[in-house]
C-alpha cells in the first residue's frame, strides 16, 4: 500500500525540557482512517499539529508522501494535507462560498483571485456534501454543525490526499456525529486518507480501520479497532468502569458504568 504519512521516533516539547510525547512511530497508507484516542491533555492536538508542520519536532521526523515534512513549504504541505483544527472561528462574515474558496489558496499566486475552475471545484464539493443551498449564507451565522461541514468543504476544496481532523465531531449533535463519520467513511472509500482525534472509542468502531492509543507521553498501542480497543485498555485510558458490548452487524459499542473518582460535595451544605 502507498504510505502517505510516516512518523519516526518523534518527540515534542513546548519548553525544550518537558516532552509532551516521546518516541512515537507509525505510518498510514492511502484510504486508511486512523483514529487517535487518549485522555484530555495527553498530546493528541500537539501530535496532529506536528504531523502537518505547525509544530516542529524536538527529535525524529515526519515523512509526507516520501518527502521529509521539514523540507516542504506550507503551500506544498497544504496541497497534500487538509487540516481542521479544534474550534475554528473566522471573525469576518464571509459567505460560505468564499470560505470554501479560501481552500484554493495553495493553488493561487499571492495576488491571484480564485478563477472559474476554483469556483467549479468549490461548488462541486458543496454539492457532494449536500450543502449547495448554503453557498451564499454568512459563515458566522451558521450553527456549529453547519460550520463543521463548511470547514470540511473548505479543506476538501484543497484537493488533499490526507485530512487531519482534530476532534471533528465535538460540536455535532448525536445524529450529525454519525452522519459526519459516514462522510469520512465515504471519503476514505474514494481514496482519501484520514487521521482524526476523538474522545469516543465508539467512533473508531464506526469509521476507522486503525487506532492509535496515546497515554503518558507514549503511543501505547496501534492496530485495528478490534485488536486495540479492549475493555482493559479503555479502563486504563479513562479510569472508569465500562463494558464493550457487541450489537447487530458485529459492531462493538462502549458503555460506561461508573467512574472510579470520589467527589466530595460537603461544602455545599454550609
Ligand atoms: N501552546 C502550548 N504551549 C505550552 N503547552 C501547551 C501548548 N499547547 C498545549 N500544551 C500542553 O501540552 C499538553 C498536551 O496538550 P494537547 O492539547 O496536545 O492535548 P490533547 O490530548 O489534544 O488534549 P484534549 O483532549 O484536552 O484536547 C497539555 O499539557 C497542554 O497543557
Amino acid at each position: 500500500m502507498d504510505k502517505i504519512l510516516e512518523i519516526k521516533n518523534a518527540s515534542f516539547s513546548y519548553d525544550n525540557e518537558n516532552n509532551v510525547f516521546e518516541d512515537i512511530s507509525f505510518s498510514i497508507s492511502k484510504g486508511d482512517v486512523l483514529c487517535v484516542l487518549g485522555p484530555n491533555g495527553t498530546g493528541k492536538t500537539t501530535l496532529l499539529k506536528s504531523l502537518n508542520g505547525l509544530n516542529n519536532l524536538k527529535s525524529g521526523e515526519v515523512i509526507l508522501k516520501g518527502n521529509p515534512l521539514n523540507s516542504l513549504s506550507f503551500t506544498e504541505i497544504a496541497k497534500v494535507i487538509g487540516y481542521i483544527p479544534q474550534g475554528h472561528i473566522p471573525t469576518f462574515p464571509f459567505s460560505v462560498l468564499d470560505v470554501i474558496l479560501m481552500g484554493r489558496s495553495p493553488y493561487l499566486g499571492l495576488t491571484e483571485s480564485p478563477g472559474e475552475k476554483d469556483i467549479k471545484i468549490a461548488e462541486n464539493v458543496l454539492k457532494n456534501l449536500n450543502i449547495l443551498h448554503m453557498a451564499n449564507r454568512e459563515y458566522t451565522n451558521l450553527s456549529g454543525g453547519e460550520k463543521q461541514l463548511v470547514f470540511l468543504a473548505r479543506v476538501l476544496a484543497q484537493e488533499p490526499d490526507l485530512l487531519i481532523l482534530d476532534e471533528p465531531t465535538s460540536h455535532l449533535d448525536f445524529g450529525n456525529q454519525i452522519r459526519f463519520l459516514e462522510i469520512i467513511d465515504n471519503l476514505s472509500k474514494k481514496g482519501l486518507t484520514i487521521l482524526m482525534s476523538s474522545h469516543f472509542p465508539d467512533h473508531a468502531f464506526i469509521s476507522s480501520n486503525k487506532v492509535a492509543i496515546m497515554k503518558d507521553k507514549h503511543l501505547i498501542d496501534f492496530g485495528t479497532p478490534e485488536n486495540v480497543i479492549t475493555e482493559k485498555t479503555l479502563k486504563f485510558l479513562y479510569n472508569i468502569d465500562l463494558e464493550l458490548l457487541e450489537i447487530s452487524n458485529n459492531r462493538k459499542i462502549c458503555v460506561p458504568i461508573k467512574s472510579n473518582s470520589f467527589f466530595d460535595f460537603d461544602f455545599f451544605k454550609e
